[in-house]
């Protein structure tokens, strides 16, 4: 790489090299097409070397390219990049997708993430093997289990719907990790993704729900058959018996509407997840609007979005 010839981009705490596919990643999220975007990003770059800059600071690269977007009469598209671009480099946002397994959740958290640039995705499923460390058997043995097989350990006494009693104490305890995990990034300032099917909304504390840094999304797919085909297909590519997930697809499809029956009774967003890029589009529309709920909670202007430094 000639670094000679590379305009540099100079953050408050680093400088990188202008690079064109992150600016295009920038302008896909704000809801350009790919390839126009990757177009938009080459024009600036073409337009910042035409003008024999050598340096350019974070915040004016951010007000050039918003600017441009107006100019090319991308206005809404220009207000969500400035939304985006204000809200990821300064205040840490977590993104909760939850579904019953199978569903896509985790197909559809790495998509989002690669959109938005957020480094971090983190399963359910792993933080249920840090608590299987810290946790005995013998103390919450449905833990042990699948979401789908918990049910199998449960206590005689437990009343109602006995799948769903299993799924619950099976993920009280990883919501317990999830919450910690939460705090740490809000904490420090660290935006993240989890996604899975441990993140029951009834279950997970109300301060999380009503926080407005943290956005909770339900996958769902209505059509059972459709949710059977997953697992033969994840089935192929991963280690992952499809017969296993067949044998109890009536329980997880319990879970499932169960996930967004309590999804509903939060006022949590559903989406269906059917087609990848309209799952994808979806999700990233629910999260932009309730950035904007949080950047007008702070009082924040088009005008001081542009003013504050990137
Ligand atoms: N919208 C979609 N269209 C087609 N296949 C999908 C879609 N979403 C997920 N998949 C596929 O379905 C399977 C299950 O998805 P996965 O993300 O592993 O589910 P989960 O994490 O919810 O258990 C995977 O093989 C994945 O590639
Ligand atoms: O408990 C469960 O439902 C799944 C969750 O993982 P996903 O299918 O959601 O990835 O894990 P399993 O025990 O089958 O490995």
């Amino acid at each position: 790489m000639d670094l000679q010839n590379d305009i540099i981009v100079r953050g408050k705490s680093y400088e990188m090299p202008f690079s064109k596919g992150i600016l295009a990643r920038s302008l896909t999220a704000a809801g350009l097409k790919p390839s126009i975007a990757y177009r938009i990003a080459w024009d600036i770059y073409e337009m910042l070397k035409k003008e024999n800059i050598k340096v350019i600071d974070k915040s004016d690269l951010r007000r050039r390219v918003y600017y441009y977007l107006i100019s090319k009469n991308y206005d809404e598209v220009a207000k969500k990049y400035l939304l985006w671009r204000m809200v990821l480099g300064r205040r840490p946002i977590v993104i909760l997708i939850g579904g019953a397994s199978g569903v896509g959740t985790s197909t559809i958290a790495f998509e989002i993430a690669s959109r938005l640039g957020i480094p971090s995705v983190i399963g359910t499923d792993s933080i249920r093997e840090v608590m299987r460390k810290v946790i005995s058997r013998e103390l919450i043995p449905t833990l042990y289990e699948s979401s789908y097989t918990a049910w199998k350990v449960l206590r005689e006494n437990e009343d109602g719907n006995i799948y769903i009693k299993g799924f619950e104490r099976h993920s009280e305890a990883v919501l317990t990790g999830v919450e910690g995990v939460i705090d740490r990034c809000l904490i420090e300032g660290q935006s993240v993704i989890m996604e899975g099917t441990h993140l029951i909304p009834t279950l997970l504390k109300d301060k999380y729900l009503e926080n407005p840094n943290v956005v909770f999304i339900m996958l769902t797919i209505y059509d059972e058959k459709l949710h059977k085909m997953r697992f033969y297909a994840r089935g192929r590519v991963s280690s992952r018996p499809t017969e296993r997930y067949l044998k109890y697809f009536k329980i997880i499809r319990m879970i499932n509407d169960y996930m967004v029956e309590t999804a509903k009774k939060k006022g949590i967003p559903v989406v269906e997840n059917i087609k990848i890029s309209k799952t994808v589009d979806n999700c990233l529309n629910i999260i932009t609007e309730r950035l904007k709920t949080m950047v007008e909670l702070e009082g924040l202007s088009e005008e001081d979005m542009l003013e504050e430094e990137a």
